[in-house]
């Protein structure tokens, strides 16, 4: 099924409610499903990527029911139920998800087998085959599956801390549950660095603790996840589109923000602030990945030059985001050029639209997108713009419900 949403330029108003932290989500419900006992986790949306972490929890043998919002997860204290074979596990195109469950597989059932839809098998998993080739365990990525085979040992485990931090959460997830000492040691420096912190978070919640050192985290096992109640804080990464269409003349009031939260994208705050005066401005963007393509609509419409940095990364998303923020802004009529590692906005008074663009099954570009009409002269109409299921199913509803003048068209 495709969404072509039509936007009629205006500017938005009224109250919002941003969904819920789909980071924090993924986190609190894999710590429950690996728990002994009962968790109850409030706010609790399921968007596609949160669909994908709890059936892979189920996969592993967790069980889990939604009644208004309010999750409960039965855990699996300790090992997987299983039937002998390796459990697998569609990850749809959740890299959090796929990057988190990874060693959990290993340490939990003695692996698995991974299959994940759009861009998803063809993001890197570099750093975790280099330490599986050190450590012994069998890897094999083929027709769009990948199978990965053996136990989990303690030990040190060295990699790079700028492709992903994802990587160093599945491991923090999954070295608890091996007997022994391990050490999960940074060979450059950590990038994306508030997400180790909200891992942290999350563990220490269900009782799990590990130590940070000066090269990385250190930890002993086995420790035992104990399950507990909890709730998801709203997203900062969704908020940041919200805090875009008021710097795009909107008057729009987010809702129920925890303003001492450990999500790093609450910098969109102090960001915002800085592209809405006029001036020339660079953003380093190294620990807020989410945030360029909300901050990317905000730098087009402005007096000034922006210069969004330290992005290199941002090319490893569920598309290149690099290019696609780049394409899909000079399109509706915004002045950016595309950098290596870097995007670089000259402001314009506002974007002229009249175009169609694609969202390039990328929630985060569709989002951008919309939130750039506000700013321009003539409709915009987006293709694929079912790609926020990702993250915000509600976004059009939201969008409507804050004045956008939109038609959402649904075909096949
Ligand atoms: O751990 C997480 O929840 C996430 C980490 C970030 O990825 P990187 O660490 O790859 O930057 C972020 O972009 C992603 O949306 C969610
Ligand atoms: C990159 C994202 O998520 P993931 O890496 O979990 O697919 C995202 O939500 O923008």
């Amino acid at each position: 099924m495709s969404t072509t949403v039509v936007i009629r330029p205006g500017k938005l108003a009224g109250a919002v409610t941003p969904p819920p932290s789909k980071s924090q989500a993924h986190r609190l419900i894999i710590a429950a499903a690996l728990a002994r006992g009962e968790s109850r986790l409030e706010n609790v949306d399921l968007s596609q990527d949160i669909r994908a972490t709890l059936s892979c929890m189920e996969a592993l043998g967790a069980r889990w029911s939604l009644k208004d919002r309010t999750l409960t997860v039965g855990g699996l204290g300790g090992a997987a139920q299983l039937a002998g074979r390796l459990p697998r596990f569609d990850c749809g195109e959740s890299g959090s998800t796929l990057r988190f469950l990874i060693p959990i597989a290993l340490a939990a059932a003695g692996g698995g087998v991974f299959t994940g839809h759009g861009r998803l098998m063809q993001r890197p998993q570099k750093p975790y085959f280099d330490l599986f080739h050190r450590k012994g365990i069998f890897w094999e990525q083929r027709d769009g599956g990948l199978t990965v085979k053996g136990r989990l040992t303690p030990g040190e485990y060295a990699l790079p801390g700028d492709v992903s931090s994802q990587f160093i959460t599945g491991l923090l997830y999954a070295l608890p549950l091996v007997e022994g000492e391990s050490a999960v040691t940074l060979t450059t420096p950590l990038e994306s660095r508030d997400y180790v912190s909200m891992t942290l978070q999350a563990l220490d919640q269900f009782g799990v603790s590990v130590q940070e050192t000066a090269s990385g985290y250190r930890l002993s096992g086995p420790q035992a996840y104990v399950g507990t109640d909890g709730a998801v804080e709203t997203d900062w990464s969704q908020a940041a589109f919200w805090y875009g269409a008021n710097l795009l003349g909107g008057q729009v009031e987010i809702l129920n923000l925890n303003r001492s939260s450990a999500q790093g994208d609450m910098r969109v705050v102090p960001y915002s602030r800085q592209l809405a005066r006029p001036g020339d401005v660079a953003l380093d963007v190294s620990q807020c990945p989410d945030l360029v393509p909300p901050l990317a609509a905000m730098a087009a419409v402005r007096t000034g030059e922006c210069r969004l940095v330290n992005a290199a990364r941002l090319r490893l998303k569920e598309s290149d985001r690099l290019a696609t923020v780049t394409q899909t802004l000079r399109t509706l009529g915004a002045a950016v050029e595309e950098g290596a590692d870097s995007l670089t906005f000259h402001g314009l008074p506002a974007l002229e639209g009249g175009a169609a663009v694609d969202c390039c099954n990328d929630h985060r570009i569709a989002m951008m997108a919309a939130v750039a009409a506000c700013a321009c002269r003539r409709p915009v109409t987006l293709l694929g713009a079912e790609c926020v299921n990702k993250s915000y199913p509600g976004f059009w509803e939201d969008y409507r419900q804050l004045g956008g003048d939109l038609d959402v068209l649904i075909s096949g």
